[in-house]
């Protein structure tokens, strides 16, 4: 039986600091801003952004959610992430994907300040992260909350082997760069690798971030890996689970994470830190 990693609690645990260093920003006269933008209404990112703001309300942290249609083009959204990088008020930005597809999703991170990019997606920030070159420099958040979850159950990644399942901009790329500068040993898999799953046996480590309901299932996980599970997928009843079969697994593993608890709510906390800290790099 593996151990649950508790990813509720150990989220609460990175709020609480977060607050304290947003109450301290305050207090010299600096109130950290986030901007949301929000493009359509696509049901699940609609969730997602109201968590967030719910969030950043709890720690003190002004947010402004934009919503703009789902019909609008590139070029207006280009000119509201100028309009906010010029915006002394506003500190970080994000700008919720997926985008509808009249828009360029990279052309949009390109627009943005690296300096005010909440979710570290600028090619000059994913640059300095492959480069291991990450003083004040924003880096993905959900890779970001994982790495804050091995340090807090102590689970060691030198010299270990770890497999990451997809290889997204969001998750499966920076995920693998931080195990890689933790001098892990690092194998990402996608939809075109030969024998996943006997990669997958090998893994120590298992990052799984592919956007299909129970991909993994026990016979593609050593005995006592360490298994996280990035999945935010529906079952048959619509019920919210993951990318790993967690029942029989978690019979197999020695560390996993739960969905929902695991590690949905550390991205947001993480994104909550990373606004503190994008705003007191700038000042
Ligand atoms: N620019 C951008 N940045 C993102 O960080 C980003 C994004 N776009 N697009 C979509 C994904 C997904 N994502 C989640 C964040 C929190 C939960 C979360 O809070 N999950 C809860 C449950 C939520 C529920 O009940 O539906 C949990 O796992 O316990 C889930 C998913 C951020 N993303």
């Amino acid at each position: 039986m593996s151990q649950i990693i508790d990813g509720k609690s150990l989220a609460a645990e990175i709020d609480a600091q977060t607050m304290v260093e947003t109450e301290q920003l305050k207090q010299n006269g600096i109130t950290p801003h986030l901007v949301v933008i929000l493009v359509g209404e696509d049901g699940a990112s609609q969730i997602y952004v109201r968590n967030k703001e719910r969030r950043a309300q709890k720690l003190g942290i002004k947010s402004t959610v934009i919503k703009m249609d789902s019909d609008t083009t590139e070029k207006e959204l280009l000119a509201k992430i100028h309009e906010l990088n010029q915006d002394v008020d506003v500190n970080a930005i994000l700008v919720q994907m997926p985008l509808p597809k009249q828009i360029d999703e990279f052309k949009v991170i390109m627009a943005i300040d690296p300096k005010k990019d909440a979710d570290g997606f600028h090619p000059v920030n994913v640059g300095r992260l492959f480069e291991n070159e990450i003083a004040q420099t924003p880096v993905a958040c959900t890779p970001q909350g994982i790495m804050e979850m091995f340090k807090k159950y102590q689970i060691s990644l030198d010299g270990k082997n770890a497999v990451v399942v997809g290889r997204s901009t969001i998750v499966g790329k920076p995920m693998a760069a931080l195990l890689l500068n933790a001098n892990a040993t690092v194998t990402v898999v996608h939809s075109h690798t030969k024998d996943l799953k006997e990669i997958t046996k090998k893994a120590d480590i298992l990052v799984v971030a592919t956007g299909i309901a129970h991909f993994i299932k026990a016979d593609q996980v050593k005995d006592g890996a360490v298994v996280i599970d990035v999945g935010m997928d529906r079952d048959e009843n619509g019920k919210l689970t993951g990318d790993v079969d967690f029942e029989k697994v978690q019979e197999k593993a020695s560390f996993i994470t739960p969905v929902p608890k695991g590690v949905g709510p550390m991205t947001i906390s993480m994104l909550m830190k990373q606004t503190i800290d994008l705003t007191r790099w700038s000042v």
